[in-house]
Parts: structure tokens; sequence; C-alpha cells
């Protein structure tokens, strides 16, 4: 996390002071650095420039932070889009991401989904069954248009992730077997509507070991011969994202976006083929902290409480898969202690770490969770009637709120009385 740095005794964010932002907009808050986004994103672009027919396309998997200013950020830094939903379909156009620059990915596309990103004109729709190929057929004839697709596929390989985030084994419920892949081209190949465009496979996500990831491609290299053999045009390669961040700096470092490319360039040489991928966490997991505020430290059985204001409902990964984030002070004072960091939420499950050895802090102290940029924000909750927690953009000396924090009136006014209970 290069541009999140402690200076002068206070945590900073490229030029800005963590605590200048706390005393503005307070906290609970997510801070993104615009000098991490726009690293991550060159970074990952050399890594596989060159690889593949052309230019490859680097679509950023907005599940990892939709964020409108965000996106535009990641847009301007050259990469596309890649959307689960009509919902990501609509932020990354709103966010200036060409139509051309935008894979649909995701098991359960909608016809009302599927007409989004016809009407759209999306680069390529990545199905994952043949149910799904006649659907988006129907939908593009009576649009008129024609979908280009490709049909992700499961190699049934162990990507050695949580179970919780694999997808490409073959109880998941992603893509579709190697196995079928064939007789699935076929059929969406007869369809009208369509037309066969790529292959895409994505196995998991939070990877430390290139191993599975080559075995995956391997598998797709092998089904691109055949389905050409089978006369299919296949254009363009979508490898997925899922290359892992450093959230522990006690473990071992991931494989470094060069080691990925240097992968890819063997798995794929001689495929003549376009490359695209779907780096999310890579992108933004370095690139925002929540910034939250100490309420109170009550004494532990074993370990002070350290009560946070931010809670579960913010950040979601440590209560549901474990995940590990670095916690640090705003002003570290040198000196360290073993506590548990918890938030406010009626749930023992809000527990953010367990017997952590950490700055020490007191009431009304800031802390830092650090790599909170993916999946974070975007998981978050009004659980405990708790609004949605602002989001802040840092460029330089320069700050600004690109979330409102949710006011509670805005909250409640959602919600509508049946007539039974208001006469
Ligand atoms: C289809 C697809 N593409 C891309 C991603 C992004 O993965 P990551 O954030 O691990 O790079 C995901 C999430 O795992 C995904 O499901
Ligand atoms: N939400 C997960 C990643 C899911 C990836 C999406 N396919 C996490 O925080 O690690």
């Amino acid at each position: 996390m290069d541009h999140f740095e402690v200076r002068d005794g206070r945590m900073f964010v490229e030029d800005v002071c963590l605590d200048e932002i706390a005393d503005a907009v307070g906290t609970p808050v997510y801070v993104y650095s615009t000098a991490t986004l726009e690293r991550h994103a060159a970074v990952f672009r050399q890594a596989v420039a060159g690889l593949g027919r052309g230019d490859p396309l680097v679509a950023f998997a907005v599940k990892a932070n939709p964020n409108g200013a965000v996106l535009a950020t990641l847009g301007r830094a050259g990469l596309g889009a890649d959307v689960v939903s009509g919902g990501e379909v609509a932020r990354a156009r709103a966010a200036g991401i060409a139509a051309d620059r935008i894979l649909f990915s995701g098991v359960g596309k909608t016809a009302a989904e599927m007409r989004d990103g016809l009407e759209a004109g999306i680069l390529q729709f990545n199905l994952e069954s043949q149910e799904e190929a006649r659907l988006l057929s129907e939908v593009a004839v009576a649009a008129g248009r024609t979908a280009d697709i490709a049909f992700r596929i499961n190699p049934d390989v162990d990507a050695g992730t949580h179970a919780k985030i694999s997808t490409g084994r073959a109880d998941n419920k992603f893509g579709i077997p190697a196995a079928d892949a064939r007789a699935a081209y076929a059929t969406a190949a007869s369809l009208p509507g369509l037309r066969v465009t790529g292959v895409t496979v994505h196995i998991g996500s939070q990877l430390f070991d290139l191993a599975p990831l080559a075995a995956a491609f391997g598998r797709l290299g092998t089904l691109i011969g055949q389905l050409r053999a089978d006369g299919h045009h296949i254009e363009l390669a979508d490898l997925g994202g899922g290359l892992g961040v450093p959230y522990d700096p006690a473990l071992p470092p991931p494989p470094t976006p060069a080691d990925y490319g240097a992968m890819v360039a063997q798995a794929t040489a001689g495929w003549d083929l376009r490359l695209a991928f779907e780096p999310g966490r890579l992108i933004v997991g370095n690139a925002g902290v929540l910034l939250a505020s100490v309420v109170r430290v009550k004494p532990g059985a074993e370990h002070p409480w350290v009560i946070v204001d931010a809670g579960m409902n913010d950040l979601i990964r440590p209560s549901l898969y474990d995940a590990w984030h670095d916690i640090r002070a705003v002003r570290p004072t040198g000196a360290r202690w073993m506590a548990n960091v918890v938030g406010p939420v009626c749930e023992s499950g809000d527990t953010f770490a367990t017997a952590r050895e950490m700055d020490q802090v007191g009431e009304g102290d800031r802390v830092a969770f650090m790599t909170a940029g993916a999946y974070a924000a975007t998981m978050a909750s009004t659980y405990n009637s708790r609004p949605l927690t602002p989001e802040v953009l840092v460029s330089g000396s320069r700050w600004a709120v690109v979330r409102e924090r949710q006011s509670l009136r805005e909250m409640i006014a959602a919600e509508r009385r049946p007539d039974w209970l208001t006469a």
C-alpha cells in the first residue's frame, strides 16, 4: 500500500492526512487512492501487454468496487469492465467506459439484464449454460440485435482458495463442464441472434498459486483447438481474474502481475486470438482503507475489546470468510498490545481481529482497516439500521466525497406502511 504511509506520526493517503477526512466527513468512511488505482491499472496492463493478437482487454471486475468515481478513474487508465448485472452495465456506462470494452459475466442473467447489455452494445456475453443461450437468443431476436457470446468453461480445477470464492470446481455453480462445451457451442451456433466469438474461464478469487490457473488455461487451449476444428470462429479468450493480493504482510506474497503475465504467455502460446482479463481485487484491494474511530475499550478475559464504529455491515469479509485485514492506528505512538477488535453490531461474528498484536489505541483514536478497496464498501448492508458508509477519493493533495453517507431519513423514507397500519 505504497500511497498509504505514516509521515510525521500520522497516516496519509497520498498527500492527505486521514484525520483531515475523518474530521470533515466523520467515521466510518472508505478512502481510496487515485495514484494506487492508476498504478495498479498500469502494472497489470504492462504485465499482459503484447500477449495475444491485438491489444488485450483488461476489464475491471466491477463487483470489486463499483463506485462511479473509481470506475471513471480506471476507465481513464485504459480499463474496460467485467459486469455481472444490469446495474453494473449501467454503472460502467455512466462512468464513461465504452460498451465495446464491457464483458457480461454471471450465472443468472435475466432477460431484462440481457436487454440492458444488448441495448448498450457490449462486447461479449459470457454464458454459463445452454439454457441461458436459448434465452439470450430469444431476447436478441426480439430486440433485433446480435449477441456475441462465449461459454464459461468449468475446468474442474481446485484453485486452492477459500471455498466460498472458488468458482472452477465441478461442484461450483459456475460455467459448463469442459466435456459439454462442444455441444453447447453447436447449440449456440444454431440459434438465431447469437454469434460465437469467444471462450472464457474464471476459477476463483484471491489465488496465490499460478499452477491451477495454468491448468485451467491448458484445458481452454485444448478446447479452442476442438472448437475451431468444429468450424467456430474463436476470436477472444477471456481468462478471468483471480490473482490474490497481500492482506497479511507476515505471509509470503502472492505471485506478481509480471509472474502472472509470464505464465499466461506460456499457456496461450499459439492461440492466435485476442486475450481479455477480468482482474478485480488486484486493481482496487490495496487502493483503499476503511477509516474508523474507537468508540471505547473495555477489558476482556484475556485481551481488551477495542470497539470501533465500523461493523460487519460495513466490512463483512472477516465474518464471512475469516478474512484478515491489517488494522493500524492513524497516529501510531509505537506502543503495541494484544487486543480483540470488534464492531458495534449485535452478533459475536462482528469481529475484525482476535488476539491481534497491533498498535495500542484508546477511546477516540482512529484506526485504518487496510486493503479495504475490494469487496468492502460494495458488500455493505444497513444491518442494525446502520446507514451505508460514505466513500472518499484522494488524488494528490485533493480529496472528494464520492458517495455521501446515507442519511437515516433516506433509509427510513424508502419504507412504506400498508394501509391497514395507517388507518
Ligand atoms: C467472472 C469473474 N470475473 C472476475 C472476477 C474478479 O476476481 P478477482 O477480484 O479475484 O480478480 C470474479 C470474482 O471472482 C468473477 O466471478
Ligand atoms: N467477495 C469475495 C470475492 C468474491 C469474488 C467474486 N467472484 C471476497 O471478498 O474475497
